[in-house]
């Protein structure tokens, strides 16, 4: 048989990347990047200028369509691969990345008398508008004993489906009653390759509070939070909930004539990013944490007994690997507390220097920060500037550093954010160890990896643990085509499990990230300070950080 080929498609926060894989290998024959020309809407809505609240995050349909236009061109072009090698496609999304659409399925943002409402827009997985809704949502679950709380650590995050649904009805509530379907981004995006719609159980599992045998939470408890939810399940959140792998349809004639490839290829149901990205890093059994580290940081983990862990983002059965329990766990900010600062907060002489050494500003810090020993810049960071998504739940929380001085750096500051993501991280770790869920090895994989080596050393260091590294430059995508591949079979030259795909075609790096004794005894003492802190703002012994969020709100209005 000739050689066969998949195409994954990887929607990031910041950008969709596609990759066009040998399926007998896995090797990445070609890769394009597309940043999405709206990239994340936070500030005004387009076109009209609708000025967007605090804590607001949206995207624009139509960026996920020009990845398809140009980059999935593009990587055939590349390749020289026949369009007819091509057997399957697959795609991953962020996640919750929602949309309301119409009986069409048409965004209702794509509507000229609605596009004025940031309700009618995708709301970004980041979108931390709908906290209130979400703090209701779980008094009410804990008040009824809902049995699906615990299964998401005992709260409910304000990124996640029912949160965002029910801003929408609390605030918009003609645009709610015009909404057909609230659909998860990677499910709509489906729908346009395949015009079928088939939600994903990935993402109504760990994002819409779904279960494999108990459904959607009961009208009974929707009702309770508000009698208009009653018949949300039913109704907006209504359609078939299919496995990772299954076929969701075929490309359309359309779709091939947008994209190249040949009418009739196989289109996978969606898929979350970092749960794509495990079997992408070859990961098919428990013990082995994934870290999917970009924008925000991804943890996880297979177990084979549910384990009702604090703050976890999820257990759901078959949720990355069929047969497995799949654990999430998370941190809002990562890359985006680094950003923040290279944009933000360096002084003009940093971006100067940077430019006329001709590097990148993040890489003229880490260099710099490479050369202190831990410890050495007195300094300590809570890594909440998007709040604290694992283990507090709690996208109310804000960013702190301690220990500034006159004679404080830029670089030192940086080594100290780079710090508080591996604190951040070792909390969730020994959360799920002391939880009963083992963590036997760390892999990573996403962006990070692959641009800061001094941020991968100084998560070896703090978790004490060996940190394997994906070989793939795109691992989510790469997963995301393996899916495709599944979705096509044996048959077709593709693979009848995602486990006989990630054997074949996933693959880490030799080099690995070890930890180094002397600076592991230093950052043992460091994270026994950032435990204090995490606790002290984190867990009520103060609620400065609410208070001066309130007191910000206060003063915009
Ligand atoms: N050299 C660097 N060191 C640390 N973070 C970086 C560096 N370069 C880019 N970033 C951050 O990486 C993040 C993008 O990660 P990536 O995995 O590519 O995207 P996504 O989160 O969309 O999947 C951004 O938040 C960006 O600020
Ligand atoms: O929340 C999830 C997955 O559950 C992610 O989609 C979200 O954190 C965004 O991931 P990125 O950092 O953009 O890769």
């Amino acid at each position: 048989m000739s050689k066969t080929y998949a195409i994954g498609i990887d929607y990031g926060t910041e950008s969709g990347r596609a990759v066009l894989v040998d399926l007998a290998d896995g090797m990445e024959v070609a890769d394009h990047v597309t940043e999405y020309p709206h990239g994340v809407i936070d500030e005004r809505l387009p076109g009209s200028g609708v000025r967007l609240e605090h804590d607001w995050a949206l995207q624009h349909p139509g960026d996920y369509l020009e990845v398809l236009r140009r980059s999935v061109p593009e990587v055939i072009r590349r390749s020289g691969v026949q369009p007819e090698e091509v057997i399957g496609i697959g795609i991953d999304f962020t996640a919750c990345t929602m949309l309301p659409v119409d009986a069409s399925g048409a965004p209702l943002c794509f509507d000229p008398s609605l596009q004025a409402n940031p309700h009618s827009w995708v709301k970004l997985w980041k979108h931390h508008a709908a906290q209130a809704e979400a703090s209701r949502i779980n008094e009410v679950a804990a008040a009824r004993g809902e049995a699906f709380l615990p299964r998401y650590g005992g709260k409910i995050s304000s990124e996640w489906m029912l949160a965002k649904a029910w801003q929408i009805l609390n605030e918009a509530p003609d645009l709610y009653e015009r909404t057909d379907l609230f659909l998860e981004a990677a499910d709509w995006v489906v729908y346009q390759l395949t015009g079928r719609i088939a939600r994903n159980s990935c993402t109504a599992g760990y994002k819409a509070n779904w279960h494999k045998r108990e459904g959607y939470p009961d009208s009974a408890f929707f009702k309770a939070l508000d009698p208009r939810l009653e018949p949300l399940a039913a109704t907006k959140l209504r359609g078939g909930i299919f496995p990772l792998g299954t076929r969701a349809g075929t490309l359309t004639e359309a779709m091939a004539a947008q994209t190249g490839l040949r009418p009739g290829t196989a289109v996978a149901v969606g898929n979350v990013d970092a749960h794509a990205a495990v079997p992408g890093v070859g990961v098919v059994t428990p013990g082995k944490l994934v870290m999917a580290m970009g924008t925000s940081i991804c943890h996880m983990l297979l177990g084979t007994e549910e384990k009702h862990i604090e703050g976890m983002c999820g257990v759901v059965e078959d949720g990355i690997i069929p047969g497995y329990l799949g654990y999430e766990a998370g941190q809002s900010a990562v890359g985006d507390i680094f950003a923040w600062y290279v944009e933000q907060g360096v002084p003009a002489y940093v971006r100067d220097a940077a430019a006329q050494e001709g590097t990148g500003i993040h890489e003229w810090l880490e260099r710099r920060a490479a050369a202190y020993r831990p410890g050495e810049t007195g300094l300590l960071a809570l890594d909440w500037w998007n709040g604290n998504r694992s283990v507090l739940v709690d996208t109310d929380l804000t960013g702190l550093i301690v220990g500034y001085t006159l004679q404080t750096k830029p670089e030192e500051v940086y080594r100290a954010l780079l710090e508080a993501t591996a604190f951040g991280t070792r909390k969730i770790i020994e959360a799920f160890q002391d939880g009963g869920v083992p963590v036997e090895q760390l892999y990573a994989c996403g962006g990070l990896p692959q641009r800061n080596r001094l941020l991968m050393q100084i998560y070896a260091d703090v978790t004490n643990r060996e940190i394997k590294i994906a070989d793939s430059k795109q691992t989510p995508a790469l997963g995301a085509a393996m899916f495709g591949a599944v979705a096509a079979g044996s048959a077709a030259g593709g693979y009848d499990s995602i486990v006989d795909a990630a054997q074949r075609m996933a693959r880490v790096r030799e080099e690995t990230f070890k930890p180094i004794p002397a600076h592991v005894a230093v950052y043992d003492q460091l994270y026994a300070e950032y435990n204090r802190l995490h606790d002290y703002f984190g867990r009520g012994a103060s609620d400065v950080m609410k208070r001066l969020k309130a007191l910000r709100e206060a003063a915009l209005h």
